[in-house]
């Protein structure tokens, strides 16, 4: 849909590829670690999304001719193009599984490539992965307000441009079930669905006239727009009018959508409306600038709403307009490499890293993840990453493994997962993280801490860094 091509990058990328390329370093080593600084929308956890969007990126990752031509006018050297030429990233990934809860400050993803390659993907990377855990994590909030109800992205239409499609991805993940954007349900193999517009109900002398002509033609997914012009006087009568006639030819009227008002009161009089008529089976949708919070307030109020159409707030991440996730090098050249900041939470992890998740004895989450050295089979003690007087031993605690291989030589280990797969794994997470995390309102600190060997290492690098300056 979007060309991916080498040159959906920033030009940064290609400037220093050229330096390693021309002083023979473009087969050197390198690591960089994918992770964010702080969680969105004030909330407790984070679902990670967008790797497997990731993975076929990268494995066709290519510069086109088209691309060749433009580089040629940004006075790239001629032999750097005709390495650019051949280019495939032929690295190693290591990541979380996509649809698994995610926390500040842990690498969620690892790369381990040549440091062009490495380097070049930074920006897709980033692009991909920020986004959609945004947009995964914003409808999963959705999602547990929602509580069984359905929840339908609305949003392309008020997304950021190209976005939207993506964003209709990682709805999927949060645990919207349907869409209304028909490419997305093309390409992503998801249920899409539409109701109407107010212009078409315009468009008819009569709103009647408009709900027998949809009903006709479309009687297996009618969903009617009731709000044009009087929601109780006319759109609810002239519903059930269409709904009665349904039934007589044999088919079902599916559902009515409010669209405006005040939904709770309109859903009430609605579904009595409905009930009395002896339609008690169409279904109420609702729709106009819903969000999580809207979502909750309306279920608090017991709203009979068996439907949510959300736009905006979801595609859009409102009021977050990004994931600030960050990719910083961790090893280069044999040797352990940090990035130091006047502020200590920005100072960044050296080395290959891995992360474990401690869990309770029946496998749920306790509330924190270790990050320590690639290799560390069981890190005995969990320390804060900066404040000396919190630690704490972790030695018996249960752990798994977070970051496992997903690409080798530029090529997946596993096969594809589905988004119905990814969808379901990540509730399997959700139902794991204890309630404190998923409230609204200050919700529980999920703890990130570092092994003992890491943080050693880490403050040896900072000593040494600092040595040259004294
Ligand atoms: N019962 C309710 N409790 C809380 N919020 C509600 C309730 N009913 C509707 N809302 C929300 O209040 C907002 C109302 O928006 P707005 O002021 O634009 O009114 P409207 O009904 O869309 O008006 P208009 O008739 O001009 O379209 C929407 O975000 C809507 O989802
Ligand atoms: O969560 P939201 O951003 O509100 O997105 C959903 C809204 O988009 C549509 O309105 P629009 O006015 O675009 O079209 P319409 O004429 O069909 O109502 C729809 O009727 C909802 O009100
Ligand atoms: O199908 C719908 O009802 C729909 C689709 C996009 C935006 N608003 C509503």
């Amino acid at each position: 849909m979007i060309d991916f091509s080498g040159t959906y990058t920033d030009q940064y990328q290609l400037t220093m590829g050229q330096v390693y390329f021309k002083k023979g370093e473009a087969e050197e080593a390198a690591v960089f670690d994918y992770f964010f600084r702080k969680l969105p929308f004030k909330g407790g956890f984070a679902v990670f999304a967008g790797l497997e969007t990731l993975l076929d990126v990268l494995e066709d990752f290519r510069f086109s001719e088209e691309d060749l031509n433009f580089l040629k006018t940004q006075n790239f050297d001629a032999e750097y193009l005709q390495y650019l030429k051949e280019f495939r990233f032929r690295g190693k990934i290591y990541s979380v599984k996509e649809g698994d809860l995610v926390f500040p400050g842990a690498p969620v993803v690892r790369v381990e490539a040549n440091i062009i390659e490495a380097q070049i993907v930074e920006t897709i990377l980033l692009n991909l992965l920020n986004f959609q855990t945004l947009i995964a994590t914003k409808a999963t909030r959705m999602y547990i307000q929602a509580k069984g109800r359905k929840l339908i992205d609305f949003g392309l239409r008020r997304a950021q441009g190209l976005g939207g499609y993506h964003a209709s991805r990682a709805a999927m993940i949060g645990g919207f079930e349907g869409t209304s954007n028909t490419r997305a349900g093309r390409d992503f193999g998801f249920q899409v669905s539409g109701t109407m517009a107010h212009s078409f109900i315009q468009s008819y002398e009569d709103e009647l006239q408009a709900f027998r002509d949809f009903a006709e033609s479309h009687p297996k997914n009618t969903i009617l727009l009731v709000d044009t012009y009087n929601t109780l006087k006319s759109g609810i009568p002239n519903a059930i009018t269409v709904g009665k006639e349904m039934e007589s030819r044999g088919q079902k009227l599916k559902g009515i959508r409010l669209d405006s008002g005040d939904l709770a009161y309109l859903a009430r009089r609605s579904r009595k409306m409905l009930d009395d008529a002896g339609l008690d089976y169409v279904k109420i949708s609702a729709s106009n600038q819903l969000d999580e919070h809207l979502i909750k307030s309306l279920l608090d109020q017991e709203a009979p709403i068996d439907i949510f159409g959300i736009g905006t707030s979801l595609v859009t991440g409102k009021p977050d307009a990004a994931l600030d996730g960050v990719y910083k090098l961790s090893f280069f050249r044999d040797k352990p490499r940090i990035k130091l900041s006047e502020t200590i939470a920005k100072v960044t992890l050296p080395h290959k890293k891995q992360v474990y998740r401690l869990l309770d004895h029946e496998g749920n989450f306790l509330g924190a993840d270790v990050v320590c050295l690639h290799g560390e089979e069981n890190p005995e003690m969990m320390f804060h990453p900066y404040d000396p007087l919190k630690f704490r031993k972790v030695a018996d605690v249960p752990k798994e493994q977070l970051l496992q291989p997903v690409l080798e030589n530029g090529k997946r280990i596993n096969e594809k997962r589905s988004i119905q797969e990814i969808s379901a794994f990540s509730k399997e997470r959700l139902a794991k993280l204890p309630t404190e995390f998923k409230r609204f309102f200050n919700p529980h600190l999920y703890k990130v801490g570092i092994s003992r060997d890491l943080r050693d290492e880490r403050d040896r690098l900072i000593d040494e860094h600092k040595k040259e300056y004294l």
